[in-house]
């Protein structure tokens, strides 16, 4: 694995986005925050609201139909759902077979061969990951490259999706939906353990805005340290632990409820849904 973070985007390339909704306007955004400029940037969606408040948000060109919003553009980024994808990969074969674009798709489950075999057989992709920080430019992408992907390609890609905040390259694609499970939906298993703490507060007899505001800057606080201490979590979570004291009595309560098996269990099945996706959807 080499990660990397905030490589400016190399070359001219015009940028199409095939879906507008959360993930694409998450790299959308960062990617205009990054400083690319919104005329490289195309967006297809069927949505009229949604493509409405693309253009008004970031002042990209939109379009209803796919194949226009591809006819300039050199990389198309496939951001519809896994279950809409081979229908808009098919659509778009004769164009990707005259005029090969680099494709980076962000579906989770769907592989690189399948993509390729649905586009008619010789494009260059990569499968990515991205997650919704990516709005905020705190990002995290997991990527991988069919072997029709050259070095300039790669660039290209990590320097697109490190526009908004981190890449790790992955070498066997197998590991991709590991990738998914982890970094793609763990943002959400953060809000859920944002939402019970909350709620615990509430029952506590804490005001709401004041236990909303105690988790939100707390997590905030905990992910810095994290991020920025170099330190393991092991050690960050020893030295909020006073023997017998408080943190030491909510952790016995966390391991006693066998939290790490729970984790490990909705990890895995995040993992088997990203296969189950795949076949599914053949
Ligand atoms: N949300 C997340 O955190 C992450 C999502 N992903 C992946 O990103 C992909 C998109 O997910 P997400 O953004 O959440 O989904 P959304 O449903 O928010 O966005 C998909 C968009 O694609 C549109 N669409 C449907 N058919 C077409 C078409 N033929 N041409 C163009 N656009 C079309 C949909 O319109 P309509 O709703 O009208 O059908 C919708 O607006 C998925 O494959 C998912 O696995 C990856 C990482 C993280
Ligand atoms: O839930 C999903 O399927 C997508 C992929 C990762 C995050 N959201």
């Amino acid at each position: 694995m080499t990660s990397t973070s905030n490589a400016a985007l190399p070359g001219n390339h015009s940028i199409a986005f095939i879906g507008g909704g959360n993930m694409a306007r998450s790299l959308v955004g960062g990617l205009i925050g990054g400083g690319l400029a919104a005329q490289r940037i195309h967006v297809a969606d069927p949505g009229d609201a949604v493509r409405a408040a693309l253009e008004a948000d970031f002042g990209v060109a939109t379009f209803a139909d796919a194949g226009e919003a591809v006819a300039a553009a050199d990389v198309w980024v496939m951001a519809v759902k896994p279950q809409v994808l081979r229908g808009v990969c098919e659509g778009l074969a004769d164009t990707a077979r005259e005029r090969v674009p680099l494709v980076v798709s962000v579906a989770a489950g769907i592989t690189t061969a399948q993509i390729e075999r649905w586009l008619g057989g010789k494009a260059a992709v990569v499968r990515t990951m991205p997650n919704t920080p990516s709005l905020l430019g705190a990002g995290m992408t997991g990527l991988y490259a069919n072997a029709r992907v050259d070095a300039a390609g790669r660039t290209l890609a990590e320097a697109l999706l490190s526009a908004t905040g981190r890449t790790a390259w992955i070498d066997d694609e197998m590991l991709m939906d590991a990738v998914t499970a982890v970094s793609g939906s763990g943002p959400a298993y953060v809000f859920l353990f944002a939402e019970a703490m909350e709620a615990a507060a509430i029952a506590q007899g804490l005001p709401a805005d004041a236990a909303r505001l105690m988790v939100q800057q707390t997590l905030l606080g905990a992910a810095r340290m994290l991020s920025e201490s170099g330190e393991a979590p092991e050690e960050l979570r020893r030295r909020v632990t006073s023997p017998n004291g408080t943190t030491q009595a909510a952790l016995e309560a966390f391991e006693a409820g066998g939290l790490r098996a729970l984790v490990a269990d909705a990890v895995a099945a995040a993992r088997r849904r990203g296969q189950e996706l795949s076949a599914a959807n053949d």
